[in-house]
């Protein structure tokens, strides 16, 4: 965790003695850039099963000791980096969480995150007006080498998080006896359907993306030698017709982190058209951010406070429970039901189609 208050900073916090919203800015946000430099220093990949002196790590790193030095007291502060005797090494943390040896590495994610601070400058515009103050990033022109350097940082970040979350959610979706074909709306990364259908070897996954979201997809497939499961499908979710390209087929829909893009009309609308693609008793698993999830969690709901302030910014919001379950009724689905999960933010809805 970034900040790490001992004993003493802990009870005058809590006296009130000490300038709280010092600690929140600039600290917090500056151990942030230290922790995104780190990762795309490669850092702690560097550091991996081995310790390292300042000048060898530097040698390795390409930078200059005393440069890299101050950095690295940060991150010792902040718990994910160990100095012993001169040596460094990486922390627990930093092991499970940012090796890209890992299967829980989030770093993609952290390399990600400075495009979404970068969308919290247009935060008083959006609160002044309460109307979208830029584009989605999917909405920019895909020929701008600097907005496909963009989109690639986001499906690798996403992708990274689908290998934390992911787990959680596919342990909890059981889709029925006998189910083959599953539809991923918005799937770019293809990470969830690709653990579904190592969970199902029978399922055959279609991902429905715009262009950079399926050539994301394709790394994934080839990655994991999965392209006779896992096909994709180029088309536009909100202005395409669905029932022209695909019979009534479906026996399970994902809809993952779509919600929170969307009005709550185009929810509808986009759920009318996914729904229609299911077959009777069909099944829709729904996830995303929905506030006031849990009581015992603040980073949970601080998450999810965020996240709606950024999609606000960018046109979408996110959605209570309620919301969610009036679109899915009036689309002609039962038994929604919410499933708590572990992993801070996110909430799986399923529900099945009458
Ligand atoms: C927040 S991401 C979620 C990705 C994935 N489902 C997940 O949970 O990690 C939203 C996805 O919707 C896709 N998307 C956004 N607008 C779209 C559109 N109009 N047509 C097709 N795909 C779209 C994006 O490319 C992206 O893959």
């Amino acid at each position: 965790m970034p900040l790490r208050l001992s004993l003493i900073d802990h009870i005058l916090a809590s006296l009130n003695l000490l300038p709280s919203p010092l600690f929140d800015t600039p600290l917090v946000p500056g151990i942030a850039r230290v922790l995104v430099t780190a990762c795309e220093l490669n850092l702690f990949d560097t550091l991996d099963r081995r310790s390292l002196t300042l000048e060898q790590l530097a040698e390795h790193l390409d930078c200059h000791p005393d440069g890299l030095k101050l950095l690295l007291q940060v991150l010792v502060s902040a718990g994910y980096i160990r100095e012993r005797k001169g040596r460094y090494r990486n922390s627990r943390v930093a092991r499970r969480w940012l090796l890209t040896s890992s299967p829980f590495s989030v770093a993609p994610y952290v390399i990600h995150s400075p495009d979404i601070v970068d969308i919290w400058k247009n935060l008083p515009a959006a609160i002044r007006t309460h109307q979208p103050a830029q584009r989605m990033p999917y909405e920019e022109d895909p020929g701008d080498p600097e907005v496909q350097r963009q989109l690639a940082r986001h499906y690798a970040g996403l992708a990274s998080l689908a290998s934390v979350l992911g787990r959680e959610v596919i342990y909890k979706i059981h889709l029925p006896r006998g189910a083959c074909s599953l539809v991923d709306i918005g799937g770019s990364h293809a990470a969830y359907s690709a653990m579904l259908c190592r969970k199902y070897p029978h399922l055959q996954a279609t991902v429905l993306d715009i262009q950079p979201g399926i050539d994301a997809g394709l790394r994934t497939v080839e990655q994991q030698k999965l392209n006779k499961q896992i096909h994709f499908i180029c088309t536009d979710l909100l202005r395409d017709s669905f029932e022209q390209q695909f019979p009534a087929t479906f026996d399970a829909a994902l809809y993952f982190h779509i919600a929170h893009l969307l009005q709550p009309e185009q929810n509808r609308a986009l759920l009318t058209k996914v729904i229609a693609i299911l077959k009777p008793g069909g099944q829709i698993f729904f996830v995303d951010q929905i506030p006031n999830q849990t009581r015992y969690s603040r980073i949970a709901n601080t998450m999810v406070q965020l996240m709606a302030n950024t999609m606000e910014i960018v046109g979408g919001t996110c959605y209570p429970f309620s919301e969610v379950k009036d679109w899915l009724q009036s689309c002609g689905m039962e038994q929604v039901r919410e499933h708590r999960l572990l992993t801070p933010g996110a909430t799986l809805i399923s529900a099945r189609k009458k």
